[in-house]
């Protein structure tokens, strides 16, 4: 009983405290919002920007909203690569898609730009310490274990898992069409490219079975996975404050503060982050335990990337060792960063093909020849064949470099520089080439603009905004641009650049090449009449938009998914 009141007491204390502590932030900003125009404290006056859409949201309403993605482009149709647009009570922050500030944020001067502290503390309470929630030194350190693990050599090894994976994918498509009683039916692609994503990431990541693929899902861990993305897209305004938040009181009051939160959506949060957080834990001490057997009985080593991961933290020097919480971390956010993203950027190639279908044909035929297919005795490629098809990776590289499925990332300024970048006025035709510069002060957010950049006339030429994957064919590969952009993979910013780029890339590079070839090479995909739209939300996915009469009104309700025609008959 005492010991009751004693913990009431306490709780009740810190409560306060927070309510406070909130209370006197909001009046801070509310002054500081009046009062910046009229200090001069505006560091961005000169920058052009589209007007904040609500005083106390800014343009964080149009820029983090499913439909935003218009929104997006037009701020650099309209006003070029600096932008200013404006978050929470005024704040002016910056959205950037010119080459040369880009070379600088990712690239040059990336320790003067750090992940968001919104980004960093959230992914902390979801995620727990991983990559994607440390910085400097910790996170060097991290990466610095886990960059080599992504080898070429460990992917090698993982080549004939993707090609199960996939093979059983198709031959379960093939059981739904004669299911449905013949060569062709309408599938919905995006819910078996996520299927099939997560199991191949399962698989190869930790060795570990989510989907069987061949009968239904029922596993907690997958349902909280598909609903962790628009779980946290819902709460991207309340997330602005998970900085604020997550250093208030212990840890022990923080999780007692989420739990008297009267809202779903946060409570549905808690669930997922739970249901991840103790599933990767199981499955790390299932791992140890198996490859501790596997040292003394001398035996091959496994080839999943977590076991390959324990090893090397058990060779590292000490002061390199991951704690147990930091692989812990590491487990969910490599699932986290390779599903959504690989079933997206899939699921849109997919959906092109049907669009292009000349480009899809051609794609078939380059598998044919390299595969036998067309003998009727389809051969599995080597690593370096299948990542080699000039179709195939011209296909895919369009596809990324147009629709990149995370469009845009955030960074604070924690040092303060000064930006170059070419200003564009608002009519393009009176271009203007010179260079504009603008000190950035720390605090400052910005956008980096992943999409807009992949998109820019000065370096892909006035079709830019086109998909056409002959591009990237060595026969009209014109003259390297003058002007590059700072990213790992093909000139573009689909996997970011510098010390935070994307260390699953040449994973998502084969576990997609493979899945693909496979399925091109067993199915036609069509158009169906269905209307697609492609939604913004963290990560870009497909939604089928139709009307639905309700009384005397017709309204339009948008359900995720990706209807396909899928003809097993190729006609060989
Ligand atoms: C088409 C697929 C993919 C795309 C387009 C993509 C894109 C990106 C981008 C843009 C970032 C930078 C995020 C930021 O700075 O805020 C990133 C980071 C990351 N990605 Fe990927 N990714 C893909 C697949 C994968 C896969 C398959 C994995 C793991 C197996 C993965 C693991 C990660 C991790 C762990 C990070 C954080 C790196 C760090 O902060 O040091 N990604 N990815």
């Amino acid at each position: 009983m005492q010991n009751f009141t004693m913990i009431d007491f306490s709780t009740i204390f810190s409560l306060k405290i927070f309510l406070d502590i909130a209370v006197y932030y909001f009046i801070l900003r509310f002054f500081l919002w009046i009062l910046k125009p009229i200090l001069g404290l505006t560091p961005f006056r000169r920058i052009p920007g589209p007007p904040a859409d609500s005083w106390w949201t800014g343009n964080l309403g149009q820029l983090f909203n499913a439909k935003g993605l218009p929104f997006h482009q037009k701020l650099v149709d309209d006003y070029g690569g600096m932008v200013k647009v404006h978050g929470f009570f005024g704040d002016e922050q910056l959205y950037v898609s010119d080459p040369r500030a880009l070379q600088s944020i990712i690239s040059k001067d990336q320790d003067a730009y750090e992940e968001t502290a919104v980004f960093i503390d959230s992914n902390k309470i979801i995620f727990g310490p991983g990559l994607v929630a440390t910085t400097d030194e910790i996170h060097k350190r991290q990466r610095k274990l886990v960059t080599p693990v992504f080898s070429v050599t460990n992917l090698k090894a993982l080549t004939p898992l993707f090609y199960d994976i996939a093979e059983r994918l198709a031959d379960v498509l093939d059981n739904e069409l004669k299911e449905k009683k013949g060569k062709e039916a309408v599938l919905d692609m995006h819910e078996w490219m996520s299927r099939v994503a997560l199991e191949s990431v399962g698989q190869a990541v930790l060795d570990y079975s989510f989907d069987p693929l061949d009968s239904p899902v029922n596993n907690p861990y997958t349902a909280a996975i598909k609903e962790l993305i628009p779980t946290l897209f819902s709460l991207a305004i309340l997330r602005q404050f998970a900085p604020f938040l997550s250093r208030v009181g212990s840890d022990a009051f923080r999780r007692r503060l989420v739990e008297w939160t009267p809202n779903q959506t946060v409570q549905k949060l808690k669930h997922i982050s739970d249901v991840m957080h103790s599933t990767a834990r199981r499955i790390l001490q299932d791992r140890r335990a198996n490859i501790h057997l596997e040292d003394t009985r001398q035996d091959s080593e496994a080839k999943d990337i977590i076991s390959i991961l324990l090893r090397e933290n058990e060779r590292a020097v000490p002061e390199d060792k991951m704690s147990e919480d930091e692989l812990t971390g590491q487990i969910t956010v490599l699932i986290f960063g390779a599903q959504d993203t690989t079933s997206s950027v899939m699921s849109r190639t997919l959906d092109l093909l049907t669009m292009y279908p000349n480009v899809q044909d051609r794609v078939r035929e380059e598998l044919h020849a390299a595969t036998g297919a067309g003998d009727g005795n389809s051969e599995r490629m080597e690593y370096d064949e299948i990542i080699n098809l000039p179709w195939l990776d011209a296909v895919l590289k369009e596809t990324l470099r147009l629709y990149p499925p995370v469009p845009f990332v955030r960074r604070t300024a924690v040092k303060e520089r000064t930006l170059l970048y070419s200003p564009v006025s608002r009519e393009r035709a009176t271009e203007d080439h010179s260079t504009a510069s603008v000190t950035v002060p720390v605090g400052t957010t910005l956008f980096v603009g992943i999409a807009a950049a992949n998109r820019l006339e000065s370096i892909w030429g006035a079709d830019a905004k086109e998909w056409r994957p002959e591009r990237w064919l060595s026969n009209e590969r014109k003259s390297e641009p003058t002007v590059r952009l700072p990213g790992i993979y093909a000139g573009t910013l689909s996997f970011l650049g510098g010390g935070r780029s994307c260390v699953g890339y040449k994973f998502a590079l084969i576990e997609m090449k493979i899945i693909l070839a496979t399925l091109l090479l067993r199915f036609r995909f069509s158009k169906t009449e269905d209307e697609i739209v492609w939604n913004l939300s963290q990560i870009i996915s497909p939604s089928v938009r139709r009307s639905v009469q309700k009384g005397q009104q017709v309204f339009c309700e948008e359900t995720k998914g990706l209807p396909l025609l899928v003809q097993s008959d190729l006609g060989l």
